[in-house]
């Protein structure tokens, strides 16, 4: 017969769950304070302790690390009221099995949970979670921290919480974001993502909320928003940092009412979407700078998952380089052992975008016959010294064979056509309309521009950021210059 313990201080929870549990033929102990609890684990083994994060004399973190230690097999599930969600999360992610909130409005729910937690051992959940990010295409490899991750992940999937997913860039925030959504009931529902520093401030708002017909020029039918898309589903918002102080005040609102208003109506709509939010700055120094609302973070924050850098997690690299070439055109592929070596000693900027980036580009230059992809196939800042690299020296463009020469080509080609056609309009015999000449200059102006940063994206492994600060301009210039929407002035 299983062993339960329950500690509580509301006495009648104490004896409404052990009426229910000694019905499933469970065997329960209660105790109603700290005391109780160290008096109960010393004298007996327990299979499942539920604990109250609160107590009058303890609480429940101590707790929680107090069995691991004394009984390490027995699994805990953590209850908790609304004020003290964060906590029970905390929980979780220093080992506790669960958590439930309180009041139990699902006691069916609450009975699923606790017999699944008795029958199925901690190996059930790590084949699910193992078989789950195998469906969304995310490697785990064996690092403690990247496997610690995905279960909290996969443990918080269940729930209706927001989520907040920090992490360098290219180091697997969305990517992360899908496999929870493929842990979750709405699994089933969409999954949409949003790039909230890809679009300008009215554009976000339209995609985000939707708009009435007529709200502002070009909207010349009513839209509907994401929010309403994704109702059922899970709405990723990346790069949030980026949406304007406006934008944030709305989300604000979402998150906490549920409620909002399509641009240009007054009229509410309500919405059920499950928010996941990344970024890749780090929002709590954002709210210091008064970039970002304390309010919202303080609503995302309530589980924050950080995924570490590639080169925090060098162990898993050669694993990870054999799970990207798998999917690759070439999957027969291998990496020598010298490369490999090589590619643990590189600092990994653009994470694992970058790594993907890497294989894509050694395999294009490789011959078609080989199997074994050499050293000297990868990027030459591979080999540099570390002073090389302290000094600056370029980054070698990581993508096929041809394309910065391409690119190259093509701008010069541009150049010298756009040449000729002034020139010829300079000889013409007749003045040419000069609104025509000065078309032309525009046009040169916005090709150059376009040229610029689309080389610079090559060498930053597409990250805007850098290539912004590398070009010297903000990163709303680059949408404009790329055509993305948005005024070159607005910030
Ligand atoms: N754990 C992983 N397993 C497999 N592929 C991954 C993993 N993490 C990242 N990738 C791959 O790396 C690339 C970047 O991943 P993703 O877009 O999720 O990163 P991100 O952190 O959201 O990037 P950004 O900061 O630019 O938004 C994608 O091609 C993705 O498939």
């Amino acid at each position: 017969m299983k062993n339960i313990l329950i500690i509580d201080d509301e006495r009648e929870i104490c004896t409404f769950l052990s009426h229910l549990l000694t019905l499933k033929t469970y065997h329960v102990t209660t105790g109603l304070n700290g005391d109780d609890f160290y008096k109960h684990i010393k004298a007996k083994l327990f299979d499942l302790a539920i604990l109250d994060v609160r107590l009058p004399d303890a609480d429940g973190m101590t707790l929680l690390r107090e069995l691991k230690r004394e009984q390490p097999s027995c699994k805990t599930l953590i209850m908790t009221g609304y004020s003290t969600v964060k906590t029970a999360v905390d929980a979780i992610k220093s080992g506790a099995n669960d958590f439930i909130e309180k009041p139990f409005d699902d006691i069916d729910k609450l009975e699923e949970q606790i017999d699944g937690l008795l029958e199925n051992g901690t190996n059930q959940m790590e084949r699910h979670v193992q078989s789950i990010a195998d469906q969304a295409g995310f490697f785990l490899g064996r690092s403690e921290a990247m496997r610690h991750l995905a279960a909290f992940a996969y443990k918080i999937a269940q729930k209706q919480l927001s989520v907040l997913i920090e992490g360098e860039t290219g180091s697997g925030k969305e990517v992360l974001a899908r496999f929870i959504h493929m842990a979750s009931h709405r699994s089933k529902e969409r999954f949409i993502g949003v790039n909230c520093g890809a679009l300008s401030e009215q554009l976000l708002e339209s995609e985000l909320f939707g708009h009435e017909k007529g709200a502002f020029t070009g909207a010349v039918e009513t839209r509907r928003g994401l929010f309403e898309l994704a109702s059922q589903g899970t709405l990723f918002l990346d790069e949030i940092a980026e949406a304007s102080p406006q934008t944030q005040v709305k989300l604000l609102r979402v998150l906490e009412a549920r409620e909002y208003y399509p641009v240009g109506s007054e009229k509410v709509k309500r919405t059920n979407a499950r928010i996941l939010a990344a970024s890749h700055k780090n929002l709590q120094e954002a709210v210091k700078e008064k970039a970002f609302r304390e309010d919202l973070l303080y609503r995302l924050n309530v589980v924050k998952l950080t995924i570490p850098p590639l080169r925090e997690r060098v162990d898993d690299l050669e694993e990870l380089t054999t799970f990207l070439v798998s999917q690759s055109e070439r999957p027969d592929m291998t990496f020598s052992s010298e490369a490999v070596s090589v590619m643990k000693k590189y600092h990994w900027p653009g994470n694992i975008r970058e790594l993907s980036n890497v294989i894509s580009r050694a395999i294009a230059l490789a011959d078609e016959e080989a199997t074994m992809i050499p050293v000297s196939l990868l990027p030459h800042t591979f080999h540099e010294s570390p002073a090389e690299k302290e000094a600056g020296a370029a980054v070698e463009i990581p993508q096929k064979k041809e394309s910065s020469s391409q690119s190259t080509a093509e701008f010069e080609r541009y150049l010298k056509e756009w040449t000729s056609h002034v020139l010829s309009l300079w000889h013409q015999e007749e003045p040419p309309p000069l609104e025509e000449v000065l078309d032309k200059v525009k046009e040169l102006e916005q090709v150059t521009g376009q040229a610029f940063v689309e080389k610079t994206l090559q060498q930053t492994y597409g990250n805007r950021r850098e290539a912004a600060r590398q070009l010297d301009i903000t990163m709303r210039k680059i949408r404009y210059i790329l055509n993305e929407k948005g005024t070159p002035s607005s910030g």
